[in-house]
Order: C-alpha cells, then structure tokens, then sequence
C-alpha cells in the first residue's frame, strides 16, 4: 500500500546511559505509532540475533517431527489456555500449529524432549522477552503519559505471559488463510518470523504486509492497552496469510494481564479531559474466557465472535470502536 509502513524504532537509547535526546525521539514515534497503527517494529531490543536464528532453527526441527512425537508433549489440564503442542482442529479456518509454552518454572509447561536443546532456549528466549516486555511497558506508559511504573503496578503479576512458536502449513489451491484476521486480546505482543512473509496488518481498510526483516520485532498493541487510553492507542486487526509451497515459522510472546484485573479506560483518557468513556469495565478473566469460547465453540454466524467491542458504549449512534 503505497504510503503506508510499519515504523521501526531503534531501542539502543533505552538501554545505554544518558541518551535523552535519542529515547525522547523514539518515544514520540511509538506513540504515533500506536495511534496511527497500533503496530510498529524494533530493533536493538535485547533478544539476541543468535537466539532468534536458534529458536527458530529448533522450532522447524520440532514441528517436522511427526505427529505421535509432537504429541509426546500434548497439553495436560488445568492450565487457562492449553500449554504444550497443539494443531487446530480440521475445521479450523485458521491453519497452523503451536507449542504454548508460559514462563519457565511454570507448573503447567509441557515442554518437548526432542530436539535436546529446545527447552533450554524455550525458556532462555522467554526471559529475553520477559526484559523486553517490562521495557516495552515502561516505554507505552511513557508514551501515555501515565504517573511513572503506573503500567507496572497495575500489571504486577508475570505468571500468565505465554509464548508460542507457530508453524503455518503451505497454502493449497484453494485457500491460504494461516490465522483469520483479529485483534489480540492482552496488553502487548512481540512477533518474530522467519523469512517467509504472511504477517498483514489492516490501516484504513487496507492490508499492509509486515516483510520480514531478520533480527527485527513486531510490536502489536493490544486490546487492554486500546481500553485503558480509550481507544487513544489501537489494537490492530491483523491475520497470517499462508504462502504456497513453504512453511511459516514465527513465534508470539504475549505481554498479558492476570485474570483479577479490572479493565477500563483511565481517568486521564476520559474524566479528566471531558471525555466518555468508550467501554464499561470488566474483568480481563471474563473477557479471555468468551475469547476461549469463540475458539471451542465457533459461532456459526461470525458477526457473533465475541471482540472487544462488546465492551463498548454506543455513544449517540457513533461507531468508534472499529
Ligand atoms: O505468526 C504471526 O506472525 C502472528 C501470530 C498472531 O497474530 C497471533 O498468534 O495472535
Ligand atoms: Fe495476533
């Protein structure tokens, strides 16, 4: 789409001492970006180019493995989304297959044996994330304007962040849908992805390709961000579309929020500057587990999948949740 382009921001500022200058600039363009977009990338974020290359090589190593193998570390229960290895079910529309994994030392990881090293750089590459992320918050409660740690304190809990390497099958003749467009439903997501391209992100009701460049993050605000600045920042509507002949791999890191919280937008996006505020408050567990159910339990018309606007307050007639 010509004019359009995710912008990339450089994050070495934030971590080398005394480049105010640097982090101030950088700071203003992730704020457009997240209001213009909802998206962006970044580069020189702390996760290792070598880990990336690693974790990527071991997660096509895993997911060429057959079946029974891949099954080895199938989800056990309890967990609130289903951690270990999962392929959507057939009549899924969305085509593709994971392994979910949460924070190392997490009770309901089922991590694979095969190949030998996966585990160690599973859980070194989360960490990795982990740091990015309590950056990445810090730098969105700046760009908010927020009382300083004010994201920090409201989202204190790490336990429930998860992760997931994704293989998108080749495309067919018929179809090539590899995720069915969506907004995430957490605060913030981190994507990396192999060279084959598929990420598109919708801006004014075009589809922008997200090209995948080596050794760069996809930033993806999402919607408990977009309820809490009332819809200041967006939360993107974005989908993978599959490539004929080759697989996609990529991984997903999703900044979440514990399932007590309550969510609804803040007082500086709406009393304080005479503002309505767009959603009524809920409890983000309310709204993760209608999600859950859009998945299990597929509405036949789709009009009827639960998003984030059904949380949201009509205001005279105008729409402004799209
Ligand atoms: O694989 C990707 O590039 C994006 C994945 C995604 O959007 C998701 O898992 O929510
Ligand atoms: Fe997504």
């Amino acid at each position: 789409m010509p004019g359009f382009s995710i912008p990339t921001v450089d994050l070495s500022p934030f971590f080398n001492e005394g480049l105010e200058d640097d982090k101030k600039k950088a700071i203003e363009i992730i704020a457009k970006a997240c209001s213009d977009y909802g998206f962006f990338q970044v580069v020189n974020h702390g996760l290792p180019l070598s880990l990336m290359t690693r974790a990527l090589e071991l997660s096509k190593t895993f997911f060429e493995y057959p079946i029974e193998e891949k099954l080895k570390s199938s989800p056990g229960s309890g967990a609130p989304l289903p951690a270990g290895y999962n392929r959507q079910p057939e009549h899924s529309a969305d085509k593709n297959e994971y392994l979910l994994v949460f924070p190392p030392g997490s009770s309901f990881n089922v991590y694979p044996n095969n190949p030998p090293q996966f585990r160690e750089v599973l859980e070194d590459i989360f960490s990795h994330f982990t740091k990015t992320g309590l950056l990445m918050e810090s730098i969105l409660n700046e760009c908010l304007g927020l009382r300083s740690n004010f994201l920090k304190e409201y989202n204190n809990d790490r336990s429930l962040d998860f992760m997931v390497p994704l293989r998108y099958f080749p495309a067919t003749d018929t179809e090539n849908n590899g995720i069915t467009e969506h907004e995430d439903g957490n605060c913030f997501t981190f994507v990396f992805q192999d060279e084959t391209e598929g990420l598109e992100v919708r801006k004014d009701g075009e589809w922008i390709p997200v090209t995948p460049t080596e050794g760069t993050i996809v930033v993806n605000v999402s919607d408990v961000i977009k309820v809490l600045s009332n819809n200041k920042f967006k939360s993107a509507t974005h989908k993978v579309v599959r490539q004929a002949g080759r697989s996609r791999h990529s991984y997903a890191f999703f900044y979440n929020l514990a399932g007590d919280k309550w969510v609804e937008p803040l007082s500086q996006f709406t009393k304080e500057i005479g503002e309505p505020p767009k959603y009524r408050g809920f409890l983000y567990k309310e709204y993760q587990q209608l999600r859950m159910r859009n998945k299990t339990h597929p509405p036949s018309n789709p009009l009827d999948v639960i998003h984030i606007t059904h949380y949201a307050i009509p205001h005279l007639g105008k729409e402004e949740n799209s």
